[in-house]
């Protein structure tokens, strides 16, 4: 396992180069001249070069975000910052008394979070060089949308950099990713690096955590995307309607100038009548007399899909994806429409998709195809739903074809979805072979017992003649899924997508799916694709 690197180390790699100083004073005036009530306690002429919410992470001459939390308070942590070398302190009146007693200056605000955003965007000049920002939510399809952005924007000659779950990339420089949207001070940071090296157009992934905790405040994006909306992060929302207009904040016309919304569900349609940034929806149903975009002709191409993009002007966009999945239809039209709606000519767009396939980019571990002939892929499908949808996406129509599918289900995770996801393998597939997934510290045996029976017990009560087995460990059931496989075959290998280490009772072993996938294919005279675009940083468990 490569070594982590240091919290100090990673914050460095989402800042510029090149310093901006910022007084405190300047930053007290802001919060006045926008209507908050702040004031400073000690030196009001101190510059700061840095902004930063982690002690751990505090680089000299930083601005120290001591901010309330669930579990502390960011006070707490304000020596620790002060040794570090921060060179003030942010933070409110329950952090003041144990700031002040440190002898660093103090910027007191009312509310530390409300701020945070906009006070990064003034250290950091973003709120006058920022590159063009497409930013995307939905519960489904972010990751895989936003690097289909960024591949068309790259065909359009753009410069880009992007910002999500499984990587962050300035232009060509990979930066290990933290959270799929980073703290505040860190997304500013990083888009002022962006705009330093040059990119002049960024993918974000937007999760309803950042919403929740503001962390993507001070920023404005050109155009905002919503994929779609089901059941997630109850956890922190409580309930969809909180889930919902969480995730509606990003299309309120204060934070983005235009919005594209997949109105397929009700959340959907709902979220365009909410949005009051400009809205263009857009819908996969040809027939769909209200939305504004909709997908038809849609015909099954290789492993993906070619179709039409239709606008209710007549315009007409002929698109193709060669990632497998329906839903790929839904993220290559939104993607497309996105960059449409950021301004670009629909003739131009349409040159740069014939001459770059863009809309067939690898996303790692997401509908990954490893090969062809037998088609083998690997994506991160690790619930039942998704599951089934990622089965029933991949069949072939060539008579005789089997599906072949390699999983396991999660240790110490909702034991109840093991015998569901057993069951629908059986029902989708024609071989189902349960491995591990991770089982964490759990006993393997145990889990994969409990999805077999549910495989065994879907057979059983339908009649069906699915062949289910139990190999492990996962690299010799990849193993035994290729042995077995025909060139009109389609193996599945589901559930871990991008992620490169396994954590067994506790030990992370070496393990990506991809590999596993490749070696095997090699070892039984199949012909691996190019393997050069898994493109995901090594620092990144996932
Ligand atoms: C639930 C959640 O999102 N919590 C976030 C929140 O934590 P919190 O308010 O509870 O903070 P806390 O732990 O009480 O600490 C209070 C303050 O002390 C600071 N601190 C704490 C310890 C220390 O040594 N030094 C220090 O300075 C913390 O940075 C924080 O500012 O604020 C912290 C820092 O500001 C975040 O790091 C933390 O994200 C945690 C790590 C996290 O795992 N978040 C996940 C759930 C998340 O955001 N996920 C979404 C994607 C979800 C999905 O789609 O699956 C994401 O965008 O990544
Ligand atoms: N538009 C979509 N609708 C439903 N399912 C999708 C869609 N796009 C992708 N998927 C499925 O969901 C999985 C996750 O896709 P993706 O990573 O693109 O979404 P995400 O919103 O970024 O989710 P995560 O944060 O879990 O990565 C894929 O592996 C695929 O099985």
């Amino acid at each position: 396992m490569p070594e982590a690197l240091t919290p100090r180390a990673a914050e460095a790699l989402l800042r510029p180069a090149s310093k901006r100083t910022t007084t405190l004073r300047a930053m007290l005036e802001y919060l006045h001249e926008t209507g908050r009530g702040a004031t400073i306690i000690g030196d009001d002429g101190q510059t700061v070069t840095g902004i930063c919410m982690d002690s751990r992470a505090v680089l000299p001459g930083d601005l120290y975000i001591a901010a309330p939390g669930a579990r502390f308070h960011g006070a707490q942590f304000a020596q620790a910052a002060a040794k570090a070398g921060a060179a003030g302190i942010l933070t409110d009146l329950e952090g003041e008394a144990t700031s002040s007693a440190l002898g660093l200056p103090v910027l007191l605000a009312d509310d530390v979070r409300e701020v945070i955003g906009e006070l990064s965007a003034l250290v950091y000049g973003t709120d006058e060089t920022c590159p063009e920002l497409f930013g995307l939510t939905g519960t489904n399809g972010k990751t895989t949308t936003s690097y289909m952005i960024r591949a068309v924007l790259r065909a359009l000659g753009r410069e880009t950099g992007l910002v999500g779950t499984i990587e962050i990339a300035a232009g060509d420089q990979p930066i290990p990713s933290i959270l799929t949207t980073p703290e505040a001070p860190q997304l500013h940071g990083l888009m002022a690096k962006m705009a330093e090296l040059g990119v002049d157009a960024a993918t974000m992934e937007v999760s309803s955590h950042s919403l929740s905790y503001r962390r993507v405040d001070g920023l404005r994006f050109a155009v905002a995307g919503f994929t779609n909306l089901t059941q997630d992060h109850l956890d922190l929302h409580g309930s969809m309607e909180e889930y919902f207009t969480t995730k509606a904040a990003l299309f309120d016309l204060e934070r983005s100038d235009r919005a594209v919304i997949t109105v397929d569900d009700q959340w959907g349609r709902d979220m365009a009548a909410k949005a009051t940034a400009e809205v263009w929806t857009l819908s996969t149903d040809a027939t769909n007399p209200n939305a504004d975009w909709t997908v038809g002709n849609v015909v099954a191409a290789g492993l993906g899909h070619r179709f039409e993009l239709r606008g209710a002007q007549g315009q007409v966009l002929d698109l193709f994806t060669g990632l497998p999945g329906d839903f790929n239809v839904s993220n290559s039209a939104l993607a497309v429409l996105m960059v449409l709606a950021s301004g670009v000519e629909v003739t131009k767009m349409q040159a740069a998709l014939d001459a770059a396939n863009p809309l067939t980019v690898q996303v790692p571990g997401r509908m990954q195809v490893i090969a062809e002939s037998p088609a083998a892929i690997v994506d991160f499908a690790h619930n039942p739903d998704a599951l089934a949808r990622a089965l029933s996406s991949v069949r072939s129509s060539t008579p005789g074809s089997r599906v072949i599918v390699v999983f396991g289900a999660t240790g110490e995770r909702d034991a109840t979805k093991r015998p569901i996801m057993g069951a629908v393998a059986a029902k989708h597939a024609d071989v189902v072979i349960v491995t591990d997934d991770d089982p964490h510290s759990e006993d393997p045996a145990p889990i994969r017992e409990a999805v077999a029976a549910g495989a065994s017990e879907e057979i059983r009560v339908n009649g069906l003649d699915t062949q289910v087995l139990q190999i492990h460990p996962r690299g010799s059931a990849i193993t035994a899924a290729v042995a077995m496989a025909r060139e009109n075959d389609t193996i599945l290998v589901a559930g871990r997508g991008h992620e490169v280490f396994q954590e067994v009772m506790g030990v992370n072993i070496e393990l990506d799916d991809r590999e596993e996938l490749r070696r095997a294919l090699l070892e039984n005279g199949f012909r691996p694709l190019d393997a050069s675009r898994d493109s995901v940083n090594p620092e990144n468990k996932g």
